[in-house]
């Protein structure tokens, strides 16, 4: 595995056959799928296969692709919730062993559901169970579901269960959903949906610094993966992750957009003030756990009045995450 990813890839096993299975492979639990965001209802299979695995003495692990499988299709890539190295970090929190990732390319969209099943399910991962929920797709053209994915293991010699949709009154949990309510600035639909804030992630980078000279300093995050919410300003939690370790470092008011204020065709930059702290953070790597919308970007006569609004925001992220935990 390379070294610092919680996950391990299948590309080049899953094409040269006769390197067989990857090392220390134990018989086990599998749950398939793209598992982006690691939703409430991804969670509630997870962990349901993790407590079947204890039971039956197996291993449980997840198989997911990279990238999204919409690339090869033809369609647009959605927009990221979480990264792979984030998504395989959430499942090993929820008890997951290992995490293998399959290159979705054009040759695996061709695959059968016998031959996914087969080269990958049960010679490469071992699998004597396989975990999806009722709505699972797979193989070409999405032609397996779970009918398919049982009928496959009688005679292959896997079992398959298939947990229960889990939703709310509006329909499951699903990545899109949670999509839909971040484009639209909910988050707090994103945080029911997700059972946690969504997270934008980034390296701090050099702004323009002028914040210092209006009082707000702020970090810049550059090249963040995850899907943005609309342009505006956040409040905010932020964690700095170390290689081994993640530590809640401030709470943030952040703003997203193009700063109409300062200057005209900016680029769009993710900028956080943080609340009470001090330091130095340049090429630090943060995660932005975004719980609120206080309102959307304006354009201001003037820095006073920008300002001003800042110092409001402020008071505002600080009421809104009184009494929240990291
Ligand atoms: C909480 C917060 C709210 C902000 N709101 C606005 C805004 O409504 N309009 C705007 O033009 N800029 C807004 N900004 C961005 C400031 O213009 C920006 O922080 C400032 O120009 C400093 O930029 P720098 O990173 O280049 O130093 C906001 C920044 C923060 C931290
Ligand atoms: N709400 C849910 N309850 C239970 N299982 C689910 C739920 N949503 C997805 N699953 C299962 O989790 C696995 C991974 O799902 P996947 O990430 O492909 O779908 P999704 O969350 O519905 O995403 P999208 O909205 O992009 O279709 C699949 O086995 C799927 O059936």
């Amino acid at each position: 595995m390379a070294k610092g990813l919680p996950y391990e890839r299948l590309d080049q096993i899953s094409e040269i056959d006769e390197s067989g299975a990857p090392s220390d492979v134990r018989p086990s639990v599998v749950v398939v799928g793209n598992l982006d965001g690691i939703h409430r209802g991804h969670a509630a299979v997870l962990r349901a296969a993790v407590q079947r695995a204890e039971r039956d003495g197996l291993s449980p692990y997840v198989l997911t692709f990279d990238p999204h499988p919409s690339v090869v299709l033809g369609r647009p890539e959605p927009p990221r919730l979480a990264t792979l190295a984030r998504r395989a970090e959430l499942a090993k929190g929820l008890g997951i062993e290992r995490v293998f990732v399959r290159t979705f390319d054009g040759e695996f969209a061709t695959w059968k559901p016998l031959r996914f099943a087969k080269e990958l399910l049960v010679q490469k991962l071992f699998a004597h169970e396989i975990s999806i929920g009722q709505n699972f797709r797979f193989g070409a053209g999405a032609e397996g579901d779970f009918s398919k994915m049982v009928t496959l293991g009688e005679s292959l010699g896997f079992v398959t269960t298939a947990h229960a949709l889990v939703g709310d009154e509006r329909g499951p949990f699903s990545s899109s959903r949670a999509r839909a309510a971040i484009a639209a600035g909910q988050m707090d639909e994103a945080e029911h949906i997700l059972g946690r804030p969504h997270a934008l992630s980034g390296v701090v980078q050099e702004g323009r610094k002028l914040g210092r000279t209006i009082g707000f300093p702020t970090v810049n995050l550059g090249n963040v993966p995850e899907m943005l919410p609309p342009d505006g300003i956040y409040a905010t939690l932020v964690e700095q992750v170390f290689d081994d370790d993640v530590r809640a470092l401030a709470l943030g008011a952040m703003s997203i957009g193009v700063r109409p204020t300062v200057g005209e065709g900016l680029e769009r930059t993710v900028e956080v003030f943080l609340l009470d702290f001090d330091g130095d953070l340049y090429g630090a790597h943060l995660r932005v756990h975004v719980v609120a919308r206080l309102r959307g970007e304006e354009r201001f006569p003037d820095l006073e009045a920008l300002k001003a609004k800042i110092a409001e925001d402020v008071a505002e992220t600080r009421r809104i995450l009184a009494g929240r935990h990291f």
